[in-house]
């Protein structure tokens, strides 16, 4: 099992040269998805020691070199819930960290800013592409380990989270005191299984009153609202993002979708129509998802933080885009075109 990450593999990310000049790398207008999946662990190093933990924890360089290695090798290669999802996910944590001040300004510990860098980088580990409502339908393994508690997968991409961190040579948090250990797993526990959009669901009411009430650090009930708020923000990032990546990740999503809908036809499944190559509005189901759900999400972030308006213009932006882009799918999806294969052909 230790082939898979080499001690060269190793010296290339510690070694990385750290001068590595990105400009707008911490704008949230950079595009983390054009980093090479390559060049990316040096990148999560890159973020981990800007951000001060690697000086405020101790931590040791190749041990955590190590780890991001597993974390990368953890992931699938499916069409959307990849190493890149990932990497881009951490990357939105650490632009969050540092426009908003979350360490310095008191919302964030130390100790909640590195869980929360890395329930991002690990929040998806060996995802299969499928939704936790398939793991049900299909009997999968996962379904009978955890579907009695809900969040299947989530449940799963801590457990992995937790196998790689006791994978020989990566545990780069046994640097931190017992104290702060537990506290940080307890953290990561908290953090990953936030990211189930319909925990999302269950607390976003109270969610929406903590930031009109005026956010109240000392809360601890609050502390837990806004932790999870930054990782569905997190998760759904790209969505802040200019049209064409916009555009790009939509094929990706509907890549998985449509696979996952293909298994439940042969499965003598009806899949639901966003998942169905041959029924799925693309634009109309992005509307709905931008509109419904995604902008509401980052409104409340800019309630709390104002500089987080930025965020909320750009999905409004992609909502215009999409409503054009919906005319033009009504009038190519003549008989037989699907939208997935306008939007494909859309270059
Ligand atoms: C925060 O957790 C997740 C988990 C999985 C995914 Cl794919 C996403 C996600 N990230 N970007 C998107 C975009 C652009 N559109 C989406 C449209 C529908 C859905 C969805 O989950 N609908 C519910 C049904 C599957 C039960 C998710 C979408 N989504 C977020
Ligand atoms: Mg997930
Ligand atoms: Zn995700």
């Amino acid at each position: 099992y230790h082939m898979q990450v080499s001690r060269q593999d190793v010296l290339d990310v510690t070694m990385c040269p750290s001068e590595h000049k990105m400009p707008g790398f911490s704008n949230f207008s950079f595009t983390p998805r054009k980093i090479l999946a390559k060049e990316s662990p040096c990148f999560v190093l890159k973020m981990m020691k800007d951000l001060g933990f690697i000086d405020s924890f101790n931590i040791k360089a190749d041990t955590l070199a190590r780890f991001i290695l597993y974390v990368r090798k953890g992931y699938r290669d499916v069409p959307y819930h990849n190493w890149s999802h990932a990497f881009s996910v951490a990357h939105f944590a650490y632009l969050a960290l540092k426009n908003f001040q979350l360490v310095e300004k008191g919302y964030f510990t130390q100790l909640e800013a590195l869980a929360y860098f890395v329930s991002c980088l690990c929040h998806d580990i060996d995802h299969r592409g499928t939704t936790n409502s398939f793991q049900q339908q299909s009997n999968s393994v996962l379904a009978s380990l955890y579907s009695s508690e809900g969040s299947v997968m989530e449940r799963h991409h801590l457990s992995q989270t937790i196998c790689t961190l006791n994978t020989e040579g990566c545990n780069f948090l046994d640097s931190l005191s017992k104290d702060d250990y537990v506290k940080c797993l307890d953290l990561i526990k908290d953090m990953i299984l936030a990211t189930d959009l319909a925990s999302h669901y269950k607390i976003h009411s109270r969610q929406l009153a903590m930031a009109q009430e005026g956010y109240d650090k000392i809360k601890p009930e609050n502390r837990f609202y806004l932790a999870s708020l930054l990782m569905t923000c997190a998760d759904l990032s790209d969505q802040t993002k200019d049209w064409t990546e916009t555009k790009k990740v939509a094929q990706l999503i509907y890549a998985e979708f449509f696979a996952q809908g293909d298994l439940e036809k042969k499965m003598g499944k009806e899949p639901a129509n966003m998942m169905d190559r041959e029924k799925a509005s693309i634009p109309d189901h992005q509307l709905e998802f931008l509109t419904q759900c995604c902008i509401c999400i980052f409104r409340i972030l800019a309630a709390v933080f104002p500089n987080a308006k930025v965020l909320v213009d750009a999905i409004k932006q992609n909502i215009l885009c999409w409503e054009s882009s919906k005319r033009i799918f009504n009038k190519l999806c003549v008989e037989g075109v699907t939208s997935y294969e306008v939007l494909v052909s859309e270059e």
